[in-house]
């Protein structure tokens, strides 16, 4: 019996984000028989602003960092020793003081595409109604697909879901890796192809938050770090910060190992209708622990993005203040 957890875990309370600490404290029990006994390892339910307030956007709300600010607190004060966070949620920087410490192995990537009435993206019917609160997913959709319409689909993904089948809209997006973690097989999905759908920064990518001073917690959580998964989620995180991407501009990214072992990333910028789509790609020989060569390829795709886009990445984003919901990205 074990009185005092030695270590704490703050995670929001959504069941994807419970399912993500709970795969935290499996992986972090699995290292070392001290974490295994029971008591050991305590999930902390925080609530966030962004948890709270349902009825405004995220724009209106301020922006960056509305899942993340009161679990960074609770890190900050000692409240908990570890935060688990959706990597795609989280803000290009960190609070004085924390650090990303491990990213868990990625999981699928890609974005599912599910309805009722069709298997795939190109089997709608003309005029089919999709509902996405993601301006990534919205500029992509309509890009690929102009005679679409896009309604705004708020919730988490449950209740996404259950729109779906009271027939509310004929379609939806969804990250691949929230409907596996949540072993949701209920409803048909099929990945969409990233040259049609390029997934939003580190989607997939589970990072573990520490104080950087705490040795003690960060030797466990250290532990659990994938290099691999690493140098992607650095690219791509490179990519967003030199775009200065809020959540109001469509950006997409997606680094990847390819046949030659280089680092291949493309990223993407759009403007919410879908009416023009801006790609650039690049590669790099990035060896397994070189962080800074995946940093700086990261840097060169964006900076090339910016300067394509110039004025209008400004001008899309305005362009769009309030069409932003909570936990859409
Ligand atoms: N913005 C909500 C969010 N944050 C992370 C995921 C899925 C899991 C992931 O991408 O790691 C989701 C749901 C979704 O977009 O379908």
């Amino acid at each position: 019996m074990v009185t005092h957890p030695l270590l704490r875990i703050g995670t929001r309370g959504s069941p994807l984000a419970l399912a993500q600490a709970n795969e935290v404290r499996g992986r972090l029990a699995a290292l070392d028989p001290a974490l295994a006994a029971a008591g050991a390892v305590e999930i902390v339910i925080i609530r966030t602003t962004g948890d709270q307030v349902q009825d405004r956007t995220l724009v209106e709300l301020g922006g960056k960092g509305l899942f993340t600010k009161e679990i960074e607190e609770a890190l900050i004060t000692g409240a908990i020793d570890l935060a688990v966070h959706s990597m795609k949620d989280m803000p290009t920087e960190l609070p004085e003081g924390l650090t990303i410490t491990a990213l868990l192995p990625r999981e699928d990537p890609r974005d599912a595409f599910l309805s009722l009435k069709a298997r795939r993206l190109d089997d709608l019917p003309a005029g089919a109604v999709i509902g996405t609160a993601s301006l990534r997913r919205q500029a992509q959709l309509l890009a690929a697909r102009p005679d679409l319409t896009v309604v705004p689909l708020r919730g988490n993904v449950q209740t996404r879901l259950s729109r779906l089948r009271e027939g509310r809209i004929d379609a939806t997006l969804l990250a691949m890796a929230g409907l596996n973690r949540l072993k949701l097989t209920e409803v048909d999905r099929s990945p969409i192809d990233p040259a049609v759908m390029l997934p939003a920064v580190a989607q997939g990518a589970i990072g573990i938050e520490t104080r950087s001073a705490d040795d003690r917690t960060n030797a466990w959580v250290g532990a659990l770090d994938d290099g691999e998964t690493a140098l992607a989620v650095i690219a791509e995180r490179a990519l967003l910060a030199v775009l200065d991407g809020s959540c109001r501009t469509p950006i997409a990214a997606l680094a990847r190992r390819d046949d030659d072992g280089r680092l291949a990333l493309t990223g993407r910028v759009a403007s919410p209708d879908g009416g023009t789509l801006l790609e650039e790609a690049g590669m790099a020989d990035v060896g397994a622990a070189d962080r800074a060569a995946a940093e700086a390829l990261g840097r060169r795709v964006g900076t090339a993005l910016r300067e394509r886009a110039g004025e209008d990445i400004a001008r899309w984003a305005a362009g769009v203040t309030g069409q932003w919901v909570p936990g859409a990205t």
